[in-house]
């Protein structure tokens, strides 16, 4: 079933992305876009039943004022201007924007509240199939939920024609690399190739210290391993990601420089170019998890807490061994299973521990030991640009200690980070 859609037209507002949270809540789909748009680009979208000229303090482009597109006037749809050519900007408050838009989206434009994940899924599922037809397609399958949820999404769609490339670079947290394999091969019955790279990706870092060589290590031997498996696979014509819609409104819009470039799987060789499929570029992340559930993805998966790109690398600090990825990787499983018997999870943004490359003296079973610490790290964000820290009961950090001490091999001491975002950044390297 076809969505009714408003669109939000860019004209420099701060709030595009509120605003199209805000109708989406009210059960109607929108998308933001440029105020430039052809008359072609408006045919092509469908169901318009009203547009939003939004806008705000960015609104000069080069020295100009941007307007609308004579496209956009002549759409043949109510329209409706906010902060623009003299019209009131929005309501301070959410109650009192809502009323607005409720008022000319579901009154004025008539726009139908059809806007849910069920719809949302029938509709992807039918244009993926279209798109596809009897072609096969690959998708780099990290566990992370944006590419679960992907995969999830193309199973339903296309069952075996869809091969998953999972690569255990040995920087995941505990379980995750077989949760990915008992999910998606086990019970799903995704044709999943599982790559076991551990050794070359370890190999290739041995020695390095520096922070950002780690992370270029980490990202390019990612592509040299996802290329050779894209290769050994015949005629694939399409690579699906996990773009979702945050990325592309991160990446810049006309009024707006770009917050941070979009990532996915950039960087393949020139010669292997594949059409893509992004079917959640238009899903915010909570949306993205509510059709996960809805795609039958465990929960674990999908309220999984953010993870840098490189890994547990970057939280081993300094040049990476083995035995301290080890630490790490146990005393972080330890850290999850505490928070989440203690009612934390979910409720702390993120939270992780991070083992340095020094030791220090402690004593063990009556001997002298000469061992690493372990940092607990527990912060709370909105936007992750700054972070407050977790105020974390006594008890629990008692227990966290005493399983990490005399769990984790190599680790005598268990230190808590207790600084904001600025002047640390939320990870260590
Ligand atoms: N270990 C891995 N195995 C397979 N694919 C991976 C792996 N790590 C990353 N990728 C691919 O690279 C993409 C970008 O990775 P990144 O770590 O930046 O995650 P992300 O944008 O948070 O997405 P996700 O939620 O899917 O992890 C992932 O969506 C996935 O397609």
């Amino acid at each position: 079933m076809k969505q009714d859609r408003i669109l939000i037209i860019d004209l420099g507002s701060t709030m595009n992305t509120n605003i199209a949270r805000e109708i989406r809540a009210l059960g109607v789909y929108t998308e933001i876009h440029p105020h430039d748009l052809t008359n072609e680009e408006v045919k092509n979208l469908q169901n318009v039943k009203g547009i939003i000229l939004n806008g705000g303090v960015n609104r000069i482009v080069d020295g100009v004022e941007i307007d609308a597109s004579d496209a956009l006037y002549n759409a043949g749809v109510p329209v409706l201007s906010v902060d623009h050519k003299g019209a009131k900007p929005w309501p301070k408050t959410v109650e009192e924007r809502q009323d607005i838009m409720k008022k000319f989206i579901l009154e004025e434009c008539k726009a139908e509240k059809n806007w849910n994940i069920d719809n949302f899924i029938q509709e992807q599922v039918q244009l993926i199939q279209e798109q596809v037809g009897d072609k096969k397609v690959l998708l780099a399958l990290s566990g992370g939920v944006d590419s679960s949820v992907v995969a999830a999404l193309l199973i339903r769609a296309i069952g075996s024609q869809l091969t998953c490339v999972h690569v255990n670079h040995g920087l995941l947290r505990k379980g995750e690399p077989e949760e990915v394999v008992q999910v998606f091969r086990e019970e799903m019955g995704a044709n999943l190739v599982y790559i076991d790279a551990v050794d070359r990706f370890l190999e290739k870092l041995a020695g390095v210290e520096d922070p950002e060589e780690k992370r270029k290590i980490i990202g390019n031997e990612f592509i040299y391993v996802f290329d050779e498996e894209a290769r050994k696979l015949q005629g694939v014509d399409f690579l699906a990601q996990g773009t979702i819609y945050p990325d592309i409104i991160e990446s810049g819009t006309k009024t707006v420089k770009a917050v941070k470039s979009h990532h996915n799987v950039g960087g393949l060789p020139e010669d292997l170019q594949f059409e893509l499929i992004e079917p959640l570029k238009m899903l915010f992340k909570d949306e993205v998890r509510e059709c996960g559930l809805a795609l039958g993805l465990p929960e674990s998966m999908v309220y999984r807490q953010p993870f840098p790109g490189p890994g547990l690398g970057v939280r081993c600090l300094g040049a990476i061994t083995r035995d301290r990825l080890e630490a790490v990787r146990e005393s972080d499983a330890i850290l999850r299973d505490e928070f989440k018997k203690a009612g934390l999870e979910g409720k702390v943004w993120q939270y992780f521990t991070v083992v340095p490359d020094f030791k220090s003296v402690g004593v063990k079973n009556h001997n002298r030991s000469f061992e690493w610490p372990v940092i607990l790290r527990a912060v709370n964000t909105v936007d992750a640009m700054t972070a407050t820290i977790e105020r974390v009961p006594y008890e629990v950090f008692d227990i966290i200690t005493e399983r990490i001490t005399h769990e984790v091999p190599g680790v005598n001491r268990v230190l808590y980070d207790l600084t904001p975002k600025p002047t640390g950044t939320i990870e260590w390297e």
